[in-house]
Order: structure tokens, then sequence, then C-alpha cells
């Protein structure tokens, strides 16, 4: 019988093929953690999510500081920031998957929603998506920023770098981080044409009877 973090370490480790192996994300970008009971297990920094091993995952206590395994990503202080402004969250998944990556270049896209509602599964499963300026990665610039948005947004767009979606389990963020892709895909097919988006009290409904906090 695993326990508790034998079994994450696990779920984390197919996950991250998971996503590899679709294309969601290339070579060593992206990166994910999950927070335990006692700290956080993060994937390592430099490493490829198609290719992990669930003894070297980085482990981290509870103020997030490296107390085993391989060196975290450089990622932590986004992830931590995430966690701090949302109580709720037990996992962080950010990738750098094509169509959403590619919203988070546009200069035009609304700064503070740049996942129009056209579907009601974007609206219960990831909700407002707003882009943060560019950071470079692994920078603690980025933690002002993601504590500002993230206590109202589950999913942020990192400026020209890719989304980061936080979610109540694993399997929840990820499911959400691929909601977010394909939505993107979705707005970027449409983009030159009239799209019907959902109206507000649609919206409004969906967000009572289904968003997952
Ligand atoms: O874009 C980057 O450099 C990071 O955000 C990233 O995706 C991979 O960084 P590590 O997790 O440190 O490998
Ligand atoms: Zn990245």
């Amino acid at each position: 019988m695993k326990s508790d973090e034998e079994q994450l370490r696990h779920n984390i480790v197919r996950w991250s093929r998971s996503l590899f192996e679709r294309g969601f994300t290339v070579g060593s970008s992206g990166n994910i953690s999950v927070r335990l009971d006692d700290g956080f297990l993060s994937t390592p920094t430099n490493s490829c999510l198609g290719f992990l091993e669930p003894e070297r995952l980085s482990r981290l206590d509870s103020q997030g500081q490296h107390i085993g395994g391989d060196a975290p990503t450089k990622e932590l202080p986004l992830h931590m920031a995430f966690y701090e402004a949302r109580p709720t969250a037990r996992a962080v998944v950010h990738l750098h998957s094509s169509y959403a990556t590619a919203l988070s270049c546009l200069s035009d896209v609304d700064p503070d929603n740049a996942i129009a509602p056209i579907t009601p599964y974007v609206v219960m499963r990831v909700g407002r998506v707003p882009v943060l300026k560019y950071t470079k990665p692994g920078s603690a610039d980025i933690v002002p920023l993601i504590r500002q948005k993230a206590s109202h947004s589950s999913a942020v767009l990192l400026g020209n770098h890719g989304p980061v979606v936080a979610g109540t389990s694993l399997e929840g963020a990820v499911f959400a981080a691929e909601e977010l892709e394909e939505t993107a895909k979705l707005i970027l097919l449409t983009r030159t044409m009239p799209v019907r988006n959902l109206d507000a009290a649609a919206v409004a409904d969906l967000e009572t009877s289904f968003r997952l906090r």
C-alpha cells in the first residue's frame, strides 16, 4: 500500500508523461508542483516532463525550502505565490502549450481575461484568465503579480511565456490546463470570424453551478 506522498509522486510522473507525450510541453519546458500536508513536491529544474522518476522529484518543506531529491524548478517562487494566494490549491501546472502561449504573446488580447467565454466547459473549469506582464523566467518579480491576480483567478498567462493553472487536485489542475489550451486553440482558430460568446447571464449561471474553487 503506497503512502499519500508515494501516490502523489507516482501521479506527478504519470500526468507529466501524459502531457509531454500529447505535446502540451516540449524539451525541458514546464513544471508541476503539488501541496502535501507537510510541504510540497515539484518537478526538478531542467527535467523533461516525459522522463521523470518518482524518487528524484524535489521535496520541499512547508516554507518551500529544498530538503530532498533533485534541485527544484526555478519557478518555485511562482508556484509558492499561487499556494499563498489560493489556500485551497493542491497543485500548480505550468506549460508552454502552443496555443495558450501564442495568446500570451498577442498585443491586443484583453489583459484582464484572455479567454473569452466561448464554450461552457472553459467557464466551468478555468474561468477568467488574466495576462501578466513579462518577467524573466524564474525571477521573483512574478510574485507580486501572482499575489494580485491569483486570489480571483485559478489560471493566468505569463506574458510572452505560457499558462499557469492551479487546481484543488493534481488531476483538476491538469484538466484545467488542457481545457485552457484547447480553448486558446478555438479562440485563435475563430479569431477572424464573428464569434458569439456566451452571454453574461449564462456565464454567471455556470460560475454559480460548476466553478471549482
Ligand atoms: O520557461 C522557463 O524557463 C521555465 O518557466 C520552465 O518552463 C522550465 O523551468 P524549470 O522547471 O526550472 O526547468
Ligand atoms: Zn516556462
